[in-house]
């Protein structure tokens, strides 16, 4: 890979992680991957929050694989009001709303939820998991994503990085994007975990994983969800656990800033909770301006639930 060889005394004397787990060419073909799946099935889902503007062409892209590489392909519906369930119905995904799996729970906003019962809702060996939100994907997103799980062994989570383009004031740039990742997120997990500072993409939402991971580890709520489902893994598995992969360009609607320091939050609670370090709880504030040049407080609660791992829930529940 074209990555600087990170520092050996902070990582010991073996070769880099970034030598030896990351794909930054992947050249598998589907034929090759499908071959390599050996009996093992395979789950994609999309958790999808109103996203009628783009689902139908994220779910197009995987659609193909349907039958061969990719088992089932599931749009988890987080709650939407808009047409998310018929448009991802028709261009060919099973569609499972939230409240159909652990029935007799009530469900709780956020993406960590959605996901949480996606790996109840599917059978797959692997699941890759894709944003709803994505404009343009590139069909070989999944097979990429799978590859690292169906050819080592060692391998439970595989994470996606990319070039990320940033819709700014109407234009596009090539890149820019990626701003709660490399302003706070990667700044954050090297000053905390400083082995997973080789992670390119710790928040990226398109990533692989063995059911075996997925489906024994606690799910965090709303968008602490990546970074848990990383620093877990890693716990777990160590690096060995963890592979990347170049998916080449990923371009989805860009939040503004506001938005996205409310998902900052949600992370940097997740990941001191991960590390032992005692989070205040406290909700962010922001200061609105006014069009007469004052600012208003707007205070957003912080969500810190977590859920316990599926297999567990699963024995609980019945
Ligand atoms: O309550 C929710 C919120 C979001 N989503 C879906 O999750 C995906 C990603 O959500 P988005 O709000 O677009 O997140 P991003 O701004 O793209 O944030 C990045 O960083 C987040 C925190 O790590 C990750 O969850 C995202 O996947 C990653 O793309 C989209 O398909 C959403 O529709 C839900 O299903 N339910
Ligand atoms: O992953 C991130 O950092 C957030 O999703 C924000 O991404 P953006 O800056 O590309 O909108």
């Amino acid at each position: 890979m074209n990555i600087p060889d990170p520092n050996p005394a902070a990582l010991g004397t073996q070769a880099p992680w970034s030598h030896t787990h990351a794909w930054d060419r992947p050249a598998w073909t589907v034929e090759e991957l499908v071959a390599a799946k050996g009996g093992r099935t395979v789950s994609v889902v999309l958790p999808a929050l109103d996203e009628e503007a783009t689902v139908a062409g994220v779910v197009g892209s995987i659609r193909p694989l349907l039958g061969g590489l990719v088992d089932e392909l599931v749009v988890l519906d987080s709650g939407s009001t808009d047409r998310t369930a018929q448009r991802a119905r028709v261009a060919g995904a099973r569609v499972v709303a939230r409240d159909e799996v652990f029935a007799d729970l009530e469900p709780r906003p956020g993406k960590g939820e959605a996901l949480w019962r996606s790996v109840a809702a599917t059978t797959g060996d692997l699941i890759a998991f894709v944003d709803a939100d994505l404009v343009d994907p590139d069909p070989m997103f999944v097979p990429r994503l799978l590859g690292p799980l169906l050819l080592d062994p060692q391998i439970h989570l595989v994470k996606g990085y990319y070039r990320r383009p940033l819709r700014e004031a109407g234009a596009l740039l090539d890149d820019g994007g990626g701003r709660v990742t490399e302003l706070m997120a990667r700044p954050l997990l090297t000053a905390l975990k400083p082995e997973l500072g080789e992670v390119i993409q710790p928040l990226g939402g398109e990533y692989a994983g063995t059911r075996e991971l997925l489906a024994s580890v606690p799910f965090a709520a709303g968008y602490g969800v990546e970074i848990g489902l990383l620093v877990d893994t890693y716990d777990r598995y160590g690096l060995a656990g963890i592979g990347q992969v170049n998916l080449g360009v990923r371009a989805h609607r860009n939040r503004p800033l506001t938005e996205l320091a409310v998902m900052s939050r949600q992370i940097i609670a997740t990941l001191l909770g991960r590390c032992g370090i005692a989070d205040s709880g406290v909700g962010l504030t922001q200061y609105l301006p006014r069009d007469d040049g004052s600012f208003v407080p707007h205070p957003v609660e912080l969500t810190v639930a977590e859920r316990p791992p599926v297999a567990e829930a699963a024995r609980r529940l019945g």
